[in-house]
């Protein structure tokens, strides 16, 4: 079996995600988490791309010890500086440095020759070398370049001192016949590939990326590029449980595998989708809600009789366990900690105490307390800044009726400390709450998107809700749990303002909490 490394950008290419923006603590999280999953490589994000992405890096190098931590540069001084800055605390410094190699980049974009091109990347992979131990190049748009110049530009970076050379299929253009040719092309004709790995990075906008990943292997890759669930630039990368799943399942035809521990696969997802507000299709292949779901009689005939009739794959094999009921308003603090152990969260005894008292406020309103109701609360506990110095929910009231104007009345307390209750009309419930809510906020904001989600089944499940708003031309992103859907809704646009207030302060210069 050929081993493949699997490296995950889920925290650099995943969020390219048009309205996601995740901050250091939500990062480090999902760092640790793919960690536990077992990646081989993380790319932790763009280090020259903003001070808070350079510090989201650097935390994460300093925090993850299993798995490599990489960050992007484009191949210049400046960009590689910044990724030394970040990634130089890791136990392996490894840089990712690219250049687009297609003429359509070359022309237009780059406004470089070939040789120009080539010079570059040498350059840049040189200068790389001088510090970082290993040093990966990509070849952006690297399907659509003429293949005589993509063996050239591979065979000088690998000279250069590059030890991988990606291969991405940029804007997802390519088929899963020409990737194998193009991996098969580059393993006969370049001088010094045995030097290299050779890596595939597949964008979905034709639907192709986990087929498109799977050819590459068979023509010769020895390491995939993608996300969890895919999430990623336009239509998204490859899905990397995808790929992991489908080299598990027919190892008879692929015979590979990869490092993943599978059965870690459902909580990355559920934690991804969470944090990102990139909600998973029930049809998803692998992590979607209907993946092991048999609704038709023949097929549940079928798998009562025998469960390989219809199931390829198992839940258990992603580590989908069935739904207990797991906790109820008499619980005590010991089995609370356990059970938190055993969803995979590790809490500050802060956060630990914080969580269990919300616990029982909501066991108090909910009949059943399931895993999901608790990986949500203590998801967003962990994820929850100590030091947030913005505005907080304390009451939220709301008069609906079919025949009156909705009213809402908010009651939060001010950065400065101070308590305020306001109220206002609106066309709907929710529409109240946000226009009290603006007239709160110092500045004003705008709601440019709005996504709710049930957590769980059942009439009395909690209600997560995710929002994207502008607040003073910066844009944000925010999310909030409860019970009540109005105090959701209420609590994920406070929590999207104070990002936004924490994104200003850090480029006015300065540094407030990570809210
Ligand atoms: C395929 C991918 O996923 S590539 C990664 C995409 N990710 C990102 O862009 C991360 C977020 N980006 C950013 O924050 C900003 O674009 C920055 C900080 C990286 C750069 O910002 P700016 O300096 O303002 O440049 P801007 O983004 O407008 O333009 C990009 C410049 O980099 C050049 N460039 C692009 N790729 C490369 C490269 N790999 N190597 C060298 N130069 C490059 C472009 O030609 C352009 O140069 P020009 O200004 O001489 O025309
Ligand atoms: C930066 C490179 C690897 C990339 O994300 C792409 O080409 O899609
Ligand atoms: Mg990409």
């Amino acid at each position: 079996m050929r081993k493949i490394e699997i490296f995950d950008t889920t925290l650099r290419d995943g969020e390219q995600s048009a309205g996601v923006n995740l901050n250091t603590i939500e990062k480090l999280e999902i760092a640790k988490q793919l960690e536990r999953l077992g990646v081989d490589v993380i790319e932790a994000g763009f280090p020259a791309a903003s001070p808070g992405d350079l510090d989201a890096v650097k935390q994460i190098a300093n925090t993850v010890k299993h798995s490599s931590v990489t960050g992007l540069a484009r191949s210049n001084k400046k960009d590689i500086d910044a990724a030394w800055e970040a990634l130089k605390g890791s136990a392996e410094p490894r840089i990712h440095v690219f250049i687009a190699t297609s003429p359509i980049h070359r022309e237009y974009k780059l406004k470089m020759s070939k040789d120009e091109v080539v010079e570059r990347a040498v350059e840049a992979v040189k200068y790389a070398k001088q510090n970082f131990a290993k040093v990966q190049f990509s070849a952006e748009d690297a399907c659509r370049t003429e293949l005589d110049f993509l063996a050239r530009v591979t065979e000088a970076a690998i000279d250069a001192g590059a030890s991988v050379i990606n291969i991405p299929d940029t804007v997802g253009y390519i088929t899963p016949q020409e990737i194998k040719e193009i991996f098969q092309y580059l393993t006969q004709n370049v001088r010094n590939i045995d030097k290299a790995i050779l890596s595939a990075h597949c964008h979905d906008d034709l639907g192709m990326a986990a087929a498109n990943s799977l050819a590459a292997i068979e023509g010769g890759a020895g390491q995939v590029e993608g996300t969890i669930n895919g999430i990623g630039e336009r239509a998204g990368n490859v899905a990397l449980e995808e790929v992991a799943v489908a080299l598990y399942t027919r190892s008879d035809f692929y015979k590979a595998t990869t490092g993943l521990k599978l059965n870690e696969i459902k909580r990355t997802s559920n934690l991804i989708s969470k944090l990102t507000g990139m909600i998973v299709p029930a049809n998803k292949a692998v992590v979607g809600d209907n993946a092991f779901a048999h609704e038709s009689g023949i097929h549940q005939d079928g798998v009562l009789k025998e469960k390989t009739t219809y199931e390829i794959i198992t839940p258990e094999l992603i580590g989908l366990s069935a739904n207990k009921l797991v906790m109820g308003k008499h619980s005590g603090r010991h089995a609370f900690k356990s059970k938190a152990a055993e969803l995979g969260f590790d809490l500050s005894e802060e956060k630990l105490n914080d969580a269990f008292k919300t616990f029982k406020e909501l066991a108090d309103r909910k009949k059943e307390i399931t895993d999901e109701d608790l990986f949500s609360l203590l998801a967003d506990k962990q994820t929850q800044a100590t030091d947030v110095n913005g505005y907080e929910l304390t009451g939220v009231q709301v008069q609906y009726g079919t025949e009156h104007i909705p009213t809402a009345t908010i009651s939060a307390v001010l950065p400065d400390g101070t308590n305020v209750t306001e109220a206002s009309t609106g066309s709907g419930s929710v529409e109240a709450i946000y226009n009290t809510i603006e007239r709160i906020v110092d500045g004003e904001v705008k709601l440019l998107d709005y996504k709710i989600n049930s957590v769980g089944g059942g009439r009395d499940a909690l209600a997560e809700v995710h929002v994207r708003v502008e607040l003073n031309g910066m844009e944000s992103s925010g999310r909030g749990t409860a019970q009540d859907v109005l105090e959701s809704s209420a609590l994920a646009y406070l929590n999207a303002v104070n990002r936004a207030v924490t994104l200003q302060a850090r480029q006015s210069g300065v540094e407030k909490a990570h809210i």
